[in-house]
């Protein structure tokens, strides 16, 4: 079984339009957890573009009071700042991923061989918190670099869906990405490393993933949720406010 844990930001950018609490980032949190979601993903980047630090220490407080078995997964540079607000707020997962501040989003994974030195002291200092540290991986990474994810301490890796997922419409390049994805989890699977994945996964690619990745243990996903959630909701919504009007 893949576990589900739901990404807020796209939730938080849509609140930031306006100087307004809506939609709220915990409300729509308590909604996907009462839904049967595994847990909160977030992504606080250092503009607050999306993901405020009030917005973590607030989702850390509901998930701790109200959905103790809940795990809350905070992605994320290793910066000073980050690794301030990991100590403060203490969530289960850390998935670090090695984004420059001016990216518009996550684009790859770590080079592990390059950056083993570094890596394995932020997962020695993140491990003394008894969190799982968890790292962005690119999807041909394949048996070397998990590897060397493997040697830096880590749990887990989180293979990056993006190049799966820009595959839509297109059946061959997308079976290309599946397989060198199902091939690098097989490699960490099989040197004990777990497996978490994420970045544009939908509804409509999301089943062949699964068929063609076995032993996922969770994915995190946002964009494509958010864009599912709005499509499902607009017609109540309408409804709604139509019987206001009538
Ligand atoms: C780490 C990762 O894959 C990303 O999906 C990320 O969490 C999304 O970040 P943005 O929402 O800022 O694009
Ligand atoms: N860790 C990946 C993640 O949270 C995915 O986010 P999205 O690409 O689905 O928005």
């Amino acid at each position: 079984m893949t576990l589900l844990s739901v990404n807020l930001n796209a939730v938080a950018q849509l609140r930031n339009r306006r100087d307004l609490p809506w939609p709220s980032v915990t409300g729509i949190a308590r909604v996907v957890m009462d839904a049967g979601a595994n847990g909160i993903t977030v992504h606080p980047r250092p503009d607050e573009r999306h993901i405020r630090r009030t917005d973590v220490y607030e989702l850390s407080a509901l998930l701790r009071d109200v959905y103790p078995e809940a795990e809350f997964n905070i992605e994320g540079y290793p910066s000073d700042d980050f690794l301030d607000l990991i100590e403060d707020v203490n969530p289960q997962q850390v998935t670090l991923v090695p984004d420059d501040p001016a990216q518009a989003t996550s684009d790859h994974g770590w080079d592990f061989l390059g950056q083993g030195d570094f890596l394995t002291s932020v997962v020695q200092l993140l491990q003394r918190g008894d969190r799982r540290v968890s790292l962005f991986c690119d999807p041909d990474a394949g048996l070397g670099g998990v590897t060397a994810a493997k040697a830096t301490g880590a749990e887990r890796v989180e293979l990056f869906t993006g190049p799966y997922g820009a595959c839509y419409g297109d059946p061959v390049r997308a079976q290309a990405e599946l397989v060198a994805l199902a091939e690098t989890a097989a490699a960490a699977l099989s040197i004990g490393l777990e497996v978490n994945a994420g970045h544009d996964l939908t509804l409509e690619n999301l089943p062949a993933f699964q068929l063609a990745v076995p032993g996922v243990a969770e994915v995190s996903i946002g964009h494509g949720l958010t864009a599912e959630a709005l499509l499902v909701g607009f017609a109540q919504a309408v409804r709604a406010y139509n019987a206001v009007l009538r």
